[in-house]
């Protein structure tokens, strides 16, 4: 494999396959096409920064970190800027170099649920989620990496948030694994990481770290150029994609150079990337393309709406003095302390429940709903609309699948109860606003427009702050109610007031080149290819349509997967493959290192 800043390494030259974006989607594709024999370009926008301890050593992890990181600016929902912005991966590696490292299934329900959004072949026996698993460096590790014994099922510092989480979401199950769940449970979790004997530290299993830099993942025919923007899309007349425009933005002028390819463009630029590279090629929403000053090639309304992510913020509470070096109540900062929660409309409201689903499967409402998205540009249909909300509704009246995660913490000073809802049915937009490459897009997520989504969120951030004022933590705590500041009979506008200040995304954006049927509003067929062209797809976070309720890492891997196979490799999983079933071990089974 060769990994280098120089253009000339592509400049003018032909490839089988370009690929845009060397994160999740990208890697895993340029992994398995490579693997094949096809030869391969990989254009990165960021550095390599795989030397860089905040990167590799999942125990330093800095959360917020500038390092790696795009920092989209982002806009409210007025149009104005705000002062925060959207984490995203902006390396070699992409997101899996600074996120979470959270790793666990999606259900069957849920994944189902793409085929019958008219995906066909998209459903939980083709994409074999019992196989998604994460790539990672050594084979001999696979054991170590998927979870350690320390903090296997409930890590042992995390028993008092155990005890609590049933009295704030009435009827929760305690389980012992969310990769396996069937149910809500409330435990701790598996992570992308292995543990390295000689340095005795958990390292991060990027997808660069297992399908890039792994000795056993070296290709001959798979160049990757770092530091290194694509700007669009090159496309013949019958709107074949044949090549792209790409530069860096430090180079002489911003010099833009052409590589071409023969097979195939993949655009694994990310949820926030790819849409916009349509849009500069010409592909999208006449309006949009307009605006930018871009002539328009394709009309495809759906680039860049549907935009979606779930809307993440914490409560908290202050621990008293004389607890504070307890350590059977705070886990110091450890990295496996985080228990985390699924909670349905069940067990935030109990029989009241029914007044949430009777709204939310009511005709007129979903009809008012479909509306709004379609009026805030966030939906490019009516009848789009209509089937992305009805989607995730189903989900969640009849699936009964979690609406909520709460992802409980302790510090020496507080307990934190971070929490999102799942399934927002909020939306929202991404687009370009001129034809500059190196321009930020303009985001505007609308978290938290819809109802629903703020019922959601209301009711957990009280029912977390119940968790605070009962045992085992009423007598530890010594103020309940110290975030948001707002006492025990804090109103729903109160809450609202706190919410829409502190909410963002939870680094989840998916949506806005999404997989359905063009007449509602797809971008992509099922087999990942953008409508109305030939040789192009898309393969990242972008094509889901609507959320999953298990993070979306492990779901990606089997879209990319699932990629590599529609782009036609012969004998796809085989022995090659750098999935390995041993990641699957329930985590009980395992053994001290
Ligand atoms: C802070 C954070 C925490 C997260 N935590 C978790 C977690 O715990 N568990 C979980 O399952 N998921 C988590 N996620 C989400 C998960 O990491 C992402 O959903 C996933 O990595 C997305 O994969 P992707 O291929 O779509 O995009 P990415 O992995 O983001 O890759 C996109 C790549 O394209 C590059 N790019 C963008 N534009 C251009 C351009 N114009 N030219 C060339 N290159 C370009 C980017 O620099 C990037 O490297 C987290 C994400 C973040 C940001």
């Amino acid at each position: 494999t060769s990994v280098t800043d120089k253009a000339a390494a592509a400049a003018g030259k032909t490839f089988d396959y370009i690929i845009v974006g060397a994160g999740l989607g990208g890697l895993t594709v340029g992994n398995k096409l490579s693997g094949k024999g096809f030869s391969v370009l990989i254009v990165e926008a960021g550095p390599d920064l795989s030397w860089n301890p905040e990167v590799f050593n999942a125990e330093d992890r800095v959360f917020q970190s500038t390092t790696c990181n795009w920092q989209y600016p982002v806009l409210a929902n007025n149009g104005s800027k705000l002062a925060s912005t959207i984490d995203s991966g902006a390396c070699i590696g992409g997101s899996t170099s600074i996120n979470g490292m959270v790793w666990y299934r999606p259900t069957k329900a849920e994944v189902d649920r793409l085929e019958t959004l008219g995906n066909s072949g998209w459903n939980w026996d083709s994409l074999s989620p019992n196989e998604i698993m994460f790539p990672t460096r050594y084979k001999s590790l696979r054991v170590q990496a998927s979870i350690r014994p320390s903090m296997a099922i409930v890590a042992p510092s995390t028993p008092p948030f155990q005890q609590a989480i049933p009295f704030a979401f009435n009827g929760l199950t305690v389980g012992n694994d969310l990769s396996n769940r069937t149910s809500v449970v409330s435990a701790s979790t598996s992570w992308t990481i292995w543990y390295d004997p000689v340095t005795g530290k958990n390292r991060r299993s990027s997808a660069a770290d297992g399908l890039l830099w792994s000795p056993d993942q070296q290709r001959d025919c798979l160049t990757v150029i770092a530091n290194h923007t694509v700007d669009r899309v090159l496309f013949s007349k019958d709107m074949t994609a044949t090549g792209i425009v790409f530069g860096s933005k430090s180079a002489a002028k911003g010099k833009m150079s052409r590589a071409y390819a023969k097979k195939g463009v993949i655009l694994s630029a990310g949820t926030l990337g790819s849409a916009p590279i349509l849009e500069r090629s010409g592909v999208g929403n006449a309006a949009v393309l307009k605006a930018a000053g871009v002539k328009q090639l394709l009309d495809l309304p759906g680039v860049g709406a549907n935009l979606n992510d779930q809307p993440g913020t914490s409560t908290s509470a202050l621990i008293a003095e004389a607890f504070r070096n307890d350590t059977s109540l705070v886990d110091s900062r450890n990295l496996f302390g985080p228990q985390i929660s699924l909670v349905g409309i069940d067990e935030i409201w109990g029989t009241g429940a029914s007044i949430y689903s009777n709204d939310l499967i009511s005709p007129n409402a979903l009809k008012s709903r479909a509306q709004a998205l379609v009026d805030a540009g966030a939906a490019a249909n009516i009848a789009g609309a209509e089937a992305i909300l009805n989607t995730t509704i189903s989900l969640i009246v009849q699936s009964r699948l979690p609406v909520a995660e709460v992802v409980a913490e302790s510090y020496p000073s507080v307990l934190s109860a971070i929490f999102w809802p799942l399934m927002p049915l909020s939306r929202g937009h991404v687009h370009i606003k001129s034809a500059d490459a190196f321009a930020p897009p303009a985001i505007m997520p609308r978290l938290l427009t819809d109802e629903f989504d703020q019922a959601v969120a209301i009711a957990v951030a009280r029912r977390t702050r119940d968790l605070f004022s009962a045992p085992p933590f009423k007598d530890v705590v010594a103020d309940a109610y110290l975030n948001p500041p707002i006492g025990p009979n804090g109103t729903d506008e109160e809450y609202l007031a706190w919410l829409s200040e502190t909410t963002s995304g939870a680094s989840h954006w998916i949506g806005a080149t999404a997989m359905m049927p063009r007449e509602l509003g797809g971008v992509v067929d099922a087999q990942l290819r953008v409508y109305g062209t030939k040789n192009l797809l898309v393969v990242d976070a972008g094509i889901l349509p609507f959320q999953i309720t298990s993070h979306t890492m492990s779901m990606l891997y089997a879209v990319a997967r699932k990629g590599a196979h529609a782009i036609k490799i012969p004998k796809f999983i085989g022995n090659d493959d750098v999935f390995y079933p041993g990641m699957l071990r329930s985590p009980t089974a395992e053994t001290t290192p």
